[in-house]
């Protein structure tokens, strides 16, 4: 199987503290894995690494076959990787179409972006185009994680890395986040998303991966953990 993005051995140090401790991760190529793990596992760590915003201290990220671990965050980003990290990055004071036009490097107004691709996120997220001249700090939750993804998906991605795309959220948005999310799958994109909820990550994980301690300590197909209420508990201390 060939994987889009690896990391070998990664540690990651936080100043003092010791945080990765040797993390190996493959995410295969046009699918949707799971990250999982408890609180305090490593999960959004990995993600910081991987986009160049902790280095690694030992260990390697190769994406595309390329070795990317003494890349900067921006030369990361230019690889066509996307990072929606879990505080979202959304300006409050700026309009659900101005937060657009900022993300969508290319665009210097309006008229410029991508016309066919903005329908597209229109359809998948109704709420920017309802709230497109809103100001985004006045959504709710989920209306903001979907204008979030919406802007990392502005351009096409090969990789896009959502952090808990369902914190917080009421069971119907999360309906339509896993709807989303499957449409995204569906064009080619390869998805990682760190999940607490482990409905949400069985509805939609092609893959998993689980976290502890700084380590991932299962690896593989999702629909396997789902049928293994034994192995939840044990990796999660929890059960579907
Ligand atoms: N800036 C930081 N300074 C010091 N320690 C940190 C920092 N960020 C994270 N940590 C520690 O690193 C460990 C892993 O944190 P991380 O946020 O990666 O976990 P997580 O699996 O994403 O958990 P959560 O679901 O709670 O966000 C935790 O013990 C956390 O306290």
């Amino acid at each position: 199987m060939s994987h889009l993005l690896e990391l070998r051995g990664v540690h990651t140090h936080i100043g003092a503290y010791h945080i990765l401790h040797g993390v190996d991760l493959a995410i295969p190529r046009g699918q949707l894995t799971m990250l999982l793990g408890r609180n305090g596992a490593g999960k959004t760590t990995t993600l910081r690494t991987i986009m160049g915003l902790w280095r690694t201290s030992k260990g390697s990220v190769h994406f595309g076959g390329q070795d990317i671990t003494a890349l900067d965050t921006p030369a990361i980003a230019h690889l066509n990787i996307a990072y929606v990290p879990e505080n979202m990055g959304i300006f409050a004071d700026l309009t659900v179409k101005e937060n657009m036009l900022l993300a969508a490097r290319k665009a210097g107004n309006a008229a410029q972006m991508d016309a066919a691709r903005l329908e597209w996120i229109f359809k998948l997220f109704p709420a920017v185009e309802k709230f497109w001249n809103h100001p985004a700090g006045k959504l709710s939750g989920g209306q903001k994680q979907m204008v979030a993804v919406a802007r990392a998906i502005i351009e096409p991605r090969d990789l896009l890395i959502v952090d808990e795309p369902s914190k917080g959220l009421a069971p119907a948005i999360v309906n339509n986040m896993i709807e989303a999310f499957a449409q995204l799958k569906q064009s080619g994109v390869t998805i990682l998303l760190v999940e607490q909820n482990l409905h949400f990550a069985q509805r939609l994980g092609d893959s998993v991966a689980v976290m502890d301690n700084g380590r991932v300590v299962h690896a593989g197909c999702m629909a396997e953990l789902a049928q293994d209420a034994a192995l939840q508990q044990s990796l999660l201390g929890l059960a579907l």
